[in-house]
């Protein structure tokens, strides 16, 4: 008999629930006793049948069957188990020992055969084996599924990051990738694994990605974060922006550094890491930043953008004592187009003057837009001011054509100042001053050329201010005085015409010249009031002499290049003149070639309008613009003035005289006029004479003088000049 014991050790919480079925009573009572003195939980059953209706209405953890039974034999209720309760063990007890039996039972699931009549201790010891392995199977088959659980957690986790994860073994090759580099790049995990990281690094990256790994200090406290542009899939050319955090994997916390991981690759894990798709923070970035440093109209670098680029220029230009240029350009006649066209079409037409200005430039080149029409250019490094003649006379020549806005054909003309560093100064504020005072004297002189900053043109900016104050309170103090120098015929001396020019007299400065605040008044657009005070007073003055007996006597003004652009220039010009009661006929214009070809088709119909009323037209200043003569002889041009610089040629005897000798040749077979400018000595005199050219001006007989002085004038020698001369 089994001594009496404690419960097995295999039977966990609560006692093993065994089902006997045997179909002798005695033998089924005998093995119930004896398995429940080990506290067993035991249930008997007398028959096959019963031990099925028992195995329907519980569940057991173990069976002992006998296999011969009447009715339902010992393999019938096997099959019942195997089918309702699998996990319950089988042990068979049986009086049949052949091998067919035995083996059968066992295919059938049996665990274990224990033959009639038994040695109980010997059932006992196979009871709690077959239970112990029971419980063993079980507690394996649960690690297992919490294993799996685990594993697919950690999967998902992994897997469902807004980051690639990854793991790379000590050489950079990829060990593991998660999903995650299939939604962002386009790769399959497992074609990366076995990869060396660099293949997806973008070019310019590789040598700081595949550095960034081999400090000796990085760990998982102290990682290492660098951004890098990681390549799409397909498309070497698309990348994207990655912030890549990774450390060397502490063994201590991830024992497994010698486990290598997807099989396939021969090396264990070394590093980990984690890579964040930061391109939208870039791209915001660098958007924020165009429009910080950009002009988004015109896409070219604005103010700030310039000056940074022209301070570092300066300094390398310093460095290796080289020339640099700044260009100021402003455009001319933006402004009509923008205030007749309206503020769309004036963009458009900035984008497209843009567009012809960058084809002329060189890489190295900065072209910003200063503001509103003004744009500034750099030169980087220059050989010789000649560089950015060159390239100034390409800038000019790129917006001569027309540029066609909608059904609109419009012209447009850039005046260009130059400052050179170091002459034209020394620092990133002077060039760009020096350049834009140095652009103003193009605009005072007829617009659409350049001009190079010379000192003489300085008017440091607290001067500058205050002169424009001052310029304000001239024209409301009326300060504004008219000087007249006289045009004379020189086979008569009698004086033909009076040519108005301004003056003013500041009253701290003396008597300014118009060089000295000219170019200011055009940028500040008091241009337009200044003129219309020295033609009111010359309409006056001259007038007053015409109608004392000089009725031929001719008034010749000069006009600013935004007096003629204005649209409404014919009336008012008219209207001023008609209000004076002067003679249109004893008024000549001066304009320069500049003015005139800078929208030729406007000012020709200007220049006819006035024609018609007896208004007489100088080009003043003639040989020093485009002399493109193709003009002479469309418009109603009546007289040429010949620059003083050619005049001054004729002493020296340089080619100037020649020019000279061709302009009088021309005005005369276009049957002009001419006045030769400048005159200042015997010997002009006498060549001019000898070409035919006789109507003169300059110190010769005399500088621009007051009016009260060219009335003493007219009234002791009538149009007479002999005695002056
Ligand atoms: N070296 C030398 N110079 C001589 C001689 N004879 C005359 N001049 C100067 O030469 C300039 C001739 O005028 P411009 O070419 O029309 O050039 C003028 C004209 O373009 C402009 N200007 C003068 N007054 C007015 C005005 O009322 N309105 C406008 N829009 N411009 C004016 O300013 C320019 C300079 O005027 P100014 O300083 O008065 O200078 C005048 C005159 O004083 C000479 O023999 N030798």
């Amino acid at each position: 008999m089994a001594p009496e014991q404690s419960r097995p050790p295999s039977s966990g919480f609560y006692p093993a629930r065994i089902l006997v079925a045997d179909d002798e009573p005695r033998l089924l009572t005998s093995l119930a006793a004896l398995l429940r003195r080990r506290n067993f939980d035991v249930t008997e059953a007398g028959s096959g049948r019963e031990a099925c209706d028992q195995l329907t209405d519980q569940s057991f953890d173990l069976a002992l069957l006998d296999l011969n039974m009447p009715d339902t034999d010992g393999f019938a209720v096997m099959e019942k188990i195997a089918r309702l309760q699998p996990d319950c063990g089988v042990i068979v007890v049986s009086g049949e020992s052949s091998f067919s039996t035995v083996s059968r039972a066992l295919r059938r699931g049996a665990l274990d055969y224990i033959r009639k009549p038994f040695d109980p201790e010997e059932l006992l010891a196979t009871v709690e084996s077959v239970l112990g392995k029971q419980s063993l199977i079980k507690a394996h088959e649960l690690i297992q599924t919490r294993l799996e659980k685990s594993e697919a957690l950690h999967r998902y986790i992994v897997n469902s990051s807004p980051d690639i994860v990854f793991m790379l073994d000590k050489t950079g090759h990829i060990c593991f990738i998660n999903n995650k580099v299939e939604s962002l790049l386009g790769y399959q995990p497992a074609e990366l694994c076995g990869e060396h990281f660099r293949v997806i690094l973008d070019d310019r990256d590789v040598a700081r990605g595949t550095y960034a790994l081999r400090g000796p200090d990085i760990s998982a406290d102290n990682p290492r974060t660098l951004e890098v542009r990681l390549k799409t899939r397909g498309n070497s050319k698309a990348t994207r922006h990655f912030e890549i955090t990774a450390f060397p994997v502490d063994p201590q916390s991830w024992p497994q550094t010698g486990v290598t991981l997807g099989g396939s690759t021969r090396q264990p894990a070394r590093y980990y890491g984690i890579a964040r798709d930061v391109t939208e923070r870039k791209e915001a970035e660098a958007f924020i930043n165009f429009q910080a440093y950009h002009d988004l109209l015109t896409r070219l670098p604005n103010r700030a953008l310039f000056k940074d680029r022209l301070e570092l220029a300066i300094t390398q230009a310093r460095r290796s004592e080289q020339k640099l240029a700044v260009m100021f350009l402003d455009l001319d006649r933006f402004k009509v187009v923008n205030d007749t066209l309206g503020h769309a079409m004036g963009d458009r037409l900035l984008q497209a003057v843009t567009h012809r200005l960058e084809k002329c430039l060189r890489r190295g080149d900065t072209l910003s837009r200063f503001g509103g029409d003004e744009f500034t250019l750099l030169l980087p490094s220059i050989h010789s001011p000649e560089d950015a003649r060159g390239i100034a006379k390409k800038l000019i020549q790129a917006l001569k054509d027309p540029f066609q806005l909608g059904n609109h054909e419009v012209f447009v003309g850039v005046s260009i100042g130059i400052a050179v560093f170091p002459d034209a100064g020394n620092t990133m504020d002077q060039l760009i001053q020096n350049a834009d005072i140095a652009m103003y004297h193009v605009k005072a002189r007829g617009k659409d050329g350049y001009r190079f900053f010379t000192d003489s043109m300085s008017i440091d900016t607290a001067h500058r201010l205050s002169l424009e104050r001052d310029l304000r309170l001239a024209l409301e103090r009326d300060e504004l005085r008219v000087h007249y120098q006289p045009q004379v015929c020189s086979r008569t001396n009698q004086v033909v015409g009076l040519e108005a020019l301004v003056r003013w007299q500041h009253p701290e400065r003396g008597l300014l010249y118009p060089a000295d605040f000219l170019p200011l008044a055009e940028e500040t657009r008091l241009i337009g009031k200044l003129s219309e005070r020295v033609l009111d007073q010359a309409c006056r003055d001259v007038g007053r002499w015409i109608n004392s007996g000089h009725p031929t006597l001719r008034l010749a003004v000069n006009l600013s290049p935004s007096q003629v652009e204005h649209p409404r220039f014919v009336e008012t010009l008219l209207e001023r003149v008609r209000a004076h009661r002067f003679p249109a006929r004893n008024l000549e214009i001066e304009i320069t070639e500049n003015v005139i070809m800078s929208d030729l088709e406007q000012i020709s119909r200007k220049l006819k309008e006035l024609a018609d009323t007896g208004v007489r037209i100088a080009i003043d200043d003639f040989g020093t613009g485009y002399s493109s003569l193709n003009y002479l002889h469309r418009l109603p041009i009546h007289t040429l003035k010949v620059d003083q610089s050619f005049v001054k040629a004729i002493r020296s005897g340089e080619d100037g005289a020649c020019i000279v000798n061709a302009i009088v040749a021309m005005a005369h077979g276009l049957k002009l006029e001419i006045v030769a400018e400048g005159v200042e000595t015997d010997d002009q005199l006498s060549y001019l004479k000898s070409l035919g050219c006789h109507q003169v001006q300059g110190f010769f007989y005399g500088p621009a003088r007051p009016a009260a002085d060219i009335s003493r004038l007219l009234r002791r020698d009538g149009l007479a000049f002999a005695s002056t001369a």
